[in-house]
């Protein structure tokens, strides 16, 4: 039902507007490229590609939830895109749609794959703190959690999917309470590890826990697949990211992506298209919000 000429009569801006704004959102700060694909799939992953994450709900909402608190970044590029486009096109872009568009060509500016966007999708009236802590998977998970957590009813999602939406790890940073407890675990790279302990000691502190390492210790600001020949020489930054190799069913996976880029570009491209067409909204349901981080009244 999504459609990738929606907005061609209704708003034909609307793509260059939002690409021109990641691009120099991108230019002035590489790491942005990284946040607006989180934000994205923190999006899809609760209650749908919905734009349910941008709302600014205190009470319930998902930017107070586990995932999301005191980590998620961008919201002020796509207020800036919204802002554009409604005085280009009033209330005719979804943010779900604006969110989608941004994670896409956040890809290509660090360097990655393009694809075609289905559009379309409409806004949700409600935040879900709930279902974004229990359905945004945790770092601790093990290779059956991730799996299940991709694969279930909601979401639909295949094991290879699943591996290659985490090469979304060759860009972006961590902060030291995610990746902590992975620096004394068996399955690290030794020298990876002690370098890391520099500026995260294995004691827990205020003063340490907000303390960022790249997801990708090759080449963090390029979207490579460097993250999965990483992951062959142990190291991944995370506990879940090594746990896609450490002798289970995902290694061969991981071997092929690690070797053939073309591979792992075209399985990451087919994989963001069917996370974002994640229960989408259609037709008239919710709305277009007029302002991304709240309802219109
Ligand atoms: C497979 C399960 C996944 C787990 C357990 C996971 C977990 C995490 C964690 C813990 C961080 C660091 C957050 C912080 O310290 O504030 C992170 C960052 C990131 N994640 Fe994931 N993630 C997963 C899948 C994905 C997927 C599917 C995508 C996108 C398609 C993605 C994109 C990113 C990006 C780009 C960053 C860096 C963000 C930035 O620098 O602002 N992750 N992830
Ligand atoms: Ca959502
Ligand atoms: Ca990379």
């Amino acid at each position: 039902q999504l459609s990738s000429t929606f907005y061609d009569t209704s708003c034909p801006n609307a793509l260059s507007t939002i690409r021109t704004a990641v691009n120099a959102a991108v230019a002035q700060e590489a790491r942005m490229g990284a946040s607006l694909l989180r934000l994205h799939f923190h999006d899809c992953f609760v209650q749908g590609c919905d734009a349910s994450v941008l709302l600014n709900d205190t009470n319930g909402g998902e930017q107070n939830a586990i995932p999301n608190a005191g980590s998620l970044r961008g919201f002020g590029v796509i207020d800036n895109i919204k802002a554009q486009l409604e005085a280009l096109c009033p209330q005719t872009v979804s943010c779900a749609d604006i969110l989608t568009v941004a994670a896409r060509d956040s890809v290509v500016a660090l360097g990655g794959p393009s694809w075609t966007v289905p559009l379309g999708r409409r806004d949700s009236t409600n935040s879900n703190a709930t279902g974004a802590n229990s359905d945004l998977p945790p770092p601790s998970f093990n290779l059956d959690q991730l799996i299940n957590s991709f694969g279930n009813n909601n979401k639909n999602l295949t094991v290879t999917d699943m591996v290659a939406l985490s090469g979304a790890h060759t860009i972006g940073q961590a902060r030291c309470t995610t990746f902590r407890d992975h620096l004394g675990e068996a399955n690290i790279n030794s020298t990876f590890a002690a370098s890391l302990r520099t500026s995260c000691p294995a004691a827990q502190s205020t003063s340490t826990d907000n303390n960022l390492a790249p997801l990708d210790v090759t080449t963090p600001n390029t979207f490579d697949n460097a993250y999965y020949s990483n992951l062959l020489s142990q190291r991944g930054l995370l506990h879940s990211d090594q746990e896609l190799f450490n002798n289970g069913s995902t290694d061969s996976i991981v071997r092929n992506f690690a070797s053939n880029a073309a591979a792992f570009t075209s399985a990451f491209a087919t994989a963001m298209v069917k996370m974002g067409n994640l229960q989408p909204l259609t037709g008239t349901q919710g709305q277009i919000r007029r302002n991304c981080w709240r309802v219109n009244s």
